[in-house]
């Protein structure tokens, strides 16, 4: 079995007893508690590469990344460095994370006064997953196409919207960009990692960003490190990127978030 789909497995298993009716009066419910800009509005206000930072101890594909008590330190540290947005590893047996990370670094954000949208990175297959991110203050989910079935992706697109959260379509292939547009996104981030094989590769989002129609926010997703990285990204049209490992690595993120701003 490839990498993603024993992640998606287990992660069927895992929520399976969190799983109840979702309606939409409680969606809508939790979109009436949102503050300050969406996940879009902040990487559009961005003039030049927009920066989504990610908290990841570890992933699959490179082990253990980073020693994290506790991911607020690393949000104070992206705060500091100006960051657009930050996505934060919810999963625990594959990333080391948690829905308490994100619950800690919504408050920590919001007790700074800083209006910088989350999403809520995990792998996404019910409702109930949007119900926990929206509590947890997360301004954004993750729809991973190929790891799902069009009824599947319908149903979270909806809630996500009812929910009033933006939702990050990741494709890999040009095949999987036609897939999610039919279902009319406004934000798609090409991931340059194949999550089966863990090659690592930009030019997948030379190949597939120009391909997108205007109406879209496109974003450059994984194996980027340095400032060259970036400006490739940018340069086939990426509007942001979104960075883990790279910052995740520096003491002091502010010099490298900067480099890729300018990008
Ligand atoms: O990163 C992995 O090894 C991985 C494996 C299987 C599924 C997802 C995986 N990563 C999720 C991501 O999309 C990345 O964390 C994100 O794009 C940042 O990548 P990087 O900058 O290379 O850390």
């Amino acid at each position: 079995m490839d990498k993603l789909a024993e992640i998606m497995a287990h992660k069927r298993e895992e929520i399976e007893h969190r799983i109840r009716p979702v309606r939409d009066s409680e969606l809508n419910r939790l979109s009436q508690n949102q503050t300050g800009k969406s996940f879009a509005e902040a990487l559009r206000a961005r003039r030049g590469l927009a920066v989504i930072a990610e908290i990841k101890r570890r992933s699959p594909s490179a082990g253990q990344i980073a020693e994290l008590p506790d991911a607020t330190e690393q949000a104070r540290k992206y705060q500091n460095a100006e960051v657009d947005c930050l996505s934060v590893l919810t999963d625990e047996k594959y990333f080391g994370g948690s829905l308490r990370d994100l619950w800690n670094v919504t408050d920590f954000l919001s007790d700074h006064r800083r209006d910088i949208p989350c999403l809520r990175k995990d792998f996404f297959v019910h409702p109930i997953q949007i119900v926990e991110a929206a509590e947890a203050g997360a301004r954004c989910i993750l729809i991973i196409v190929r790891a799902l079935e069009d009824d599947e992706i319908d149903r979270l697109y909806d809630a996500a919207q009812a929910a009033g959260l933006d939702a990050l379509f990741e494709v890999h292939t040009e095949r999987e960009l036609d897939r999610a547009l039919e279902f009319g996104p406004r934000i798609v981030g090409v991931n340059n990692r194949d999550l089966s094989r863990f090659v690592t590769d930009l030019a997948i989002s030379e190949l597939i960003i120009p391909q997108m129609p205007d109406d879209v926010i496109p974003v450059s997703e994984s194996g980027i490190f340095t400032p060259e990285d970036a400006a490739r990204a940018h340069a086939c049209g990426a509007q942001a990127i979104l960075v883990g490992e790279a910052l995740m690595r520096e003491e002091d993120p502010t010099d490298l978030v900067k480099a890729f701003h300018q990008a």
